[in-house]
């Protein structure tokens, strides 16, 4: 008899995940069936994947068992591997409280970034540790048809390219990952950050995923904005003794991140569960021949 795999629906901001529960990681999760999944038409449908995993049963997590009980094994939509997602995992502690295996209060996540420590707040907005921000050196220009602009790099556990722009529909459709040079300054991808200004600390933004296309929201991308914009506006926290606070709009919502003199950064913002059910095995086998 074929084995009954559970999934849900969710999203933050509308950035939305196919949530697996697996706690003894005996889910063969292969890129293929990953891509089928969050497949819009053929599947259920998810920017990306949160495969739900207790630390000590996976071997990249497994050193995080003492400090993080549960492993965020973040997959992105075309089945590619990143290192961090900031919707994801407050998603990913919105599952764990729904499912009973955490409690209001805080909770540390193991991710391929680290062990992030994330509040949930009674029926309110999830916040979450995400860590500090590296700027590496180095010019970048995104272009989009005739227009290009410099961009800040600023890795948040994965990379982004941030770019301050007119008007967000300078960015055009997105369809595809806008061009960036040097070709070579970003070697494992990019996602890329638009931004314009829509009042004192406060922007909003478009973005372009690596490994996913356009997507509603990415949290690590609003850091990655708030960052940037605080280098911009002569208000970057290590320099001035005070915290930064900035609103990110994205397309699908609102997001608060506020970045410490020590380099901490935090972001606040909802995460939902949509829905919850089981995988037809029939589908599952196909879209595992695949
Ligand atoms: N949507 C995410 C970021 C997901 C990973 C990204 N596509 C990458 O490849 O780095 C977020 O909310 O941070």
């Amino acid at each position: 008899m074929s084995t009954r795999i559970a999934f849900l629906k969710g999203h933050g901001t509308e950035n939305d995940f196919v949530i697996v529960p697996d706690p003894e990681n005996a889910v063969d999760l292969p890129p293929a069936v990953v891509a089928a999944l969050c497949d819009r038409r053929a599947g259920i449908g998810g920017d990306g994947l949160l495969h739900v995993v207790r630390s000590a049963a996976h071997p990249e997590a497994r050193h995080m068992a003492a400090d993080a009980e549960w492993f965020m094994d973040y997959r992105n939509g075309d089945g590619s591997i990143a290192e961090m997602c900031g919707n994801g995992v407050r998603v990913f502690a919105r599952y764990l409280l729904h499912a009973g295996h955490a409690t209001e209060g805080d909770l540390s996540v193991a991710t391929r970034g680290g062990v992030k420590t994330v509040h949930i707040a009674k029926d309110g907005d999830i916040t979450v540790g995400m860590g500090k921000a590296r700027l590496p050196e180095g010019e970048v220009t995104v272009s989009v048809g005739e227009r290009s602009w410099p961009a800040r790099n600023v890795n948040m556990g994965n990379p982004h390219a941030v770019a301050f722009v007119d008007d967000l529909a300078h960015a055009g459709t997105l369809y595809d990952a806008p061009p960036f040079s040097p070709a070579f300054a970003y070697p494992d991808g990019v996602n890329v950050e638009f931004v314009v200004d829509r009042g004192p600390a406060h922007v909003a933004m478009r973005v372009h995923e690596r490994g996913v296309g356009e997507t509603r929201s990415c949290g690590t991308g609003a850091c990655a904005v708030a960052v940037a914009t605080a280098r911009r506006d002569g208000a970057d926290p290590a320099v001035t003794g005070s915290p930064a606070t900035y609103t990110v709009d994205v397309p699908g919502g609102r997001l608060v991140i506020t970045e410490r003199p020590d380099g901490e950064i935090e972001m606040t913002g909802p995460a939902v569960i949509v829905a919850e059910g089981e995988l037809d095995p029939e589908w599952l086998e196909n879209a595992q021949r695949r």
